[in-house]
Formats: C-alpha cells, sequence, structure tokens
C-alpha cells in the first residue's frame, strides 16, 4: 500500500485562464492505493457525501484506467468539492503519483499531468491542466497544449472559501466567448507581470498581475459579495485579489505577516452577506507527496 498526500491548488490567478496554477501548502487530499482486482473506491473527509465512490464518476478511477492500474483507493478529503480549489483535481493527481509508484509505470511528474486531466475530464466536460500540474508538480506552473513549466515559488496567500456551491461545469457555462483587443493586451501585460512577480518571490508584482477584467468579472455573479470581499481584502493590505480556480474561494495575495488581517477582514465581509466562510492562511507549497 502507498499513501500520497496531494496540495489543493489555485487556478488561473486572474490573467491565466486555464493556464496558470499555483500549490497550496493547504489544504490537501490523502489518498491510500492498494493493488487489487478491479478498482473500488472509498471516500471519507470534507464532502465526501456529495462524492460518487462509482469508477467511473470519481476522477481518480479515469486515472486507474489510463494508467491500466486496478486498485483499492481510499480518499481522505481534505478539500471540499465545488470549492474552487481543486478538489477533484488533488484527488486525482494523488492517484496518478501512487498508481505510477505502485504500479512501476516510470511516468516523469510531468507525463503524469494529462494522465491525471482525464479524471477532470469526467467531471467537468473538459481536460484542463491547470488544477492537475501544480498538484503533481508543486510551485507555479504555466499549463499548455505543448506541456507545463514550473517555477519554485515562495509568495503568501489567504484563501477564502464561503459556504456556497459553484461548480466548474456551471461556472464554465459564463465564460465570455469574446474579448476585446484592449482586453487581450491587458492581459498579456498581467499575465507577465504575474510571471516575472513567481520568478522574483514579489508579491507586490504577483498581487498586480492578478488582475482581469474578461471571465472573473462573469463568474463574480456567481458569488455572493465577491467585490465587497476583494475591496475589504485589499484594504486589509492584499496586493491582489481573484476568484480561485471556477470559485467560490476568493484568493489573495499578500506581504508575510498580513495573512491573519486579510482573512478576518474577508470573513466579516462575506458575514455581511449573510454567508458563512473559512479561511486557509496558505502560501504556495510542493506537489503531491508519497510516504
Ligand atoms: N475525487 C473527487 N474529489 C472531489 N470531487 C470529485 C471527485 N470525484 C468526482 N468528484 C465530483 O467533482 C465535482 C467537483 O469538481 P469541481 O471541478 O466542480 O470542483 P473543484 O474540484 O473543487 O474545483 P476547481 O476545479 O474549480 O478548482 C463534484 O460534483 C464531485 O462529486
Ligand atoms: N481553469 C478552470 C479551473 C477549474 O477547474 C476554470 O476556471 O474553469
Amino acid at each position: 500500500m502507498l499513501t500520497v498526500r496531494a496540495p489543493a491548488t489555485s487556478a488561473n490567478l486572474g490573467s491565466g485562464f486555464d493556464v496558470f496554477g499555483v500549490a497550496l501548502e493547504r489544504p490537501a487530499d490523502v489518498v491510500r492505493v492498494s493493488k487489487a482486482e478491479r478498482t473500488t473506491i472509498e471516500v471519507t473527509g470534507a464532502g465526501s457525501e456529495y462524492i460518487p465512490e462509482d469508477p467511473e464518476k470519481n476522477t481518480v478511477g479515469a486515472v486507474a484506467k489510463a494508467l491500466d492500474a486496478p486498485a483499492h483507493i481510499e480518499i481522505d478529503k481534505g478539500i471540499r468539492p465545488a470549492s474552487g480549489l481543486g478538489s477533484s483535481a488533488a484527488s486525482a493527481a494523488a492517484a496518478a503519483v501512487g498508481l505510477n509508484e505502485l504500479y512501476g509505470r516510470g511516468h516523469s511528474r510531468e507525463a503524469l499531468v494529462p494522465i491525471a486531466a482525464k479524471g477532470e475530464a469526467v467531471v467537468s466536460g473538459d481536460a484542463h491542466d491547470d488544477n492537475v500540474a501544480p498538484s503533481i508538480m508543486g510551485g507555479f506552473t504555466i499549463a499548455t497544449d505543448d506541456g507545463v513549466t514550473q517555477v519554485d515559488a515562495d509568495i503568501p496567500l489567504v484563501a477564502c472559501l464561503p459556504d456556497i456551491v459553484v461548480s466548474t461545469r456551471d461556472a464554465r457555462r459564463v465564460v465570455p466567448e469574446r474579448a476585446g483587443v484592449d482586453q487581450l493586451v491587458e492581459t498579456v501585460g498581467n499575465a507577465a507581470r504575474l510571471t516575472t512577480g513567481m520568478h522574483r518571490d514579489d508579491p507586490d508584482l504577483v498581487g498586480a498581475g492578478m488582475y482581469d477584467s474578461i471571465v472573473t468579472p462573469a463568474r463574480a455573479k456567481l458569488i455572493d459579495g465577491y467585490a465587497g470581499v476583494r475591496e475589504a481584502a485589499l484594504e486589509a493590505g492584499a496586493t491582489g485579489v481573484t476568484i480561485s480556480g471556477a470559485g467560490p474561494t476568493v484568493i489573495a495575495a499578500c506581504h508575510e505577516g498580513d495573512q491573519r488581517a486579510i482573512g478576518s477582514a474577508m470573513i466579516e465581509r462575506f458575514a455581511e452577506e449573510d454567508v458563512e466562510a473559512q479561511v486557509y492562511q496558505t502560501r504556495i507549497g510542493a506537489g503531491a507527496t508519497v510516504f
């Protein structure tokens, strides 16, 4: 038997829709895999009552199939589903890393990314890699059709998860089909600033690069109180704030020592909308770890 801890992730970071992602130091899923004749799945932990154990419907089932690695897979969820924190991707990433090792398949971490993404296709209809890439490889990742570029980065973050459910499938329906040239120019500039900020471990540059005027405003309508929470986080010292993945988590970049004040401000602002929320004081962290 093998045990793997795979971290939550924050995809998009505003200017990098479907491309950028970061691994978060916490929360995480813990997945145990043991060889079996056929794949069976057991799920416990956060939101487990909403997660199917049928291998055709759980992200880890698709991964076991792709690796031709039937197994009994126990998933202990530390990441609530439909959170915008890459919950379904973390399980898929953990299964890919664990089954690859258990069956000695010999794939590199980068080669496991498209395999884990097959799990994402099961739940969102699309095999995007921007959550599985950082969950497997750690740090800041740039996932394109040509592969993944990974940068080790260290930026303090605050992830505020409100008690609202937004499924990736629904959040993808509101993404605008077109953008103007002005918006594209602005987005390229912000994405470049964010990438440079990651290389320099510079929270100001990363925060400034998190601004996006194309996808985020359309999705903000699915999160009660988003504009006020963003404003409150910025007033409390955040260097940038955006929607994490497809939402509803709101993610803020900041300087060391500012996380507590920012987290409290975000929770208080959600409370004014009668929305309960929880905060993770976190930072960019490592990828899946085998025990
Ligand atoms: N192992 C799994 N862990 C979590 N959710 C799963 C898993 N397998 C299948 N699902 C299903 O996936 C859906 C949640 O995935 P979704 O992509 O909407 O959210 P997310 O993974 O938290 O967020 P995001 O991709 O926006 O960061 C739920 O319907 C859940 O039942
Ligand atoms: N890039 C994806 C991440 C969610 O899985 C989205 O925003 O729809």
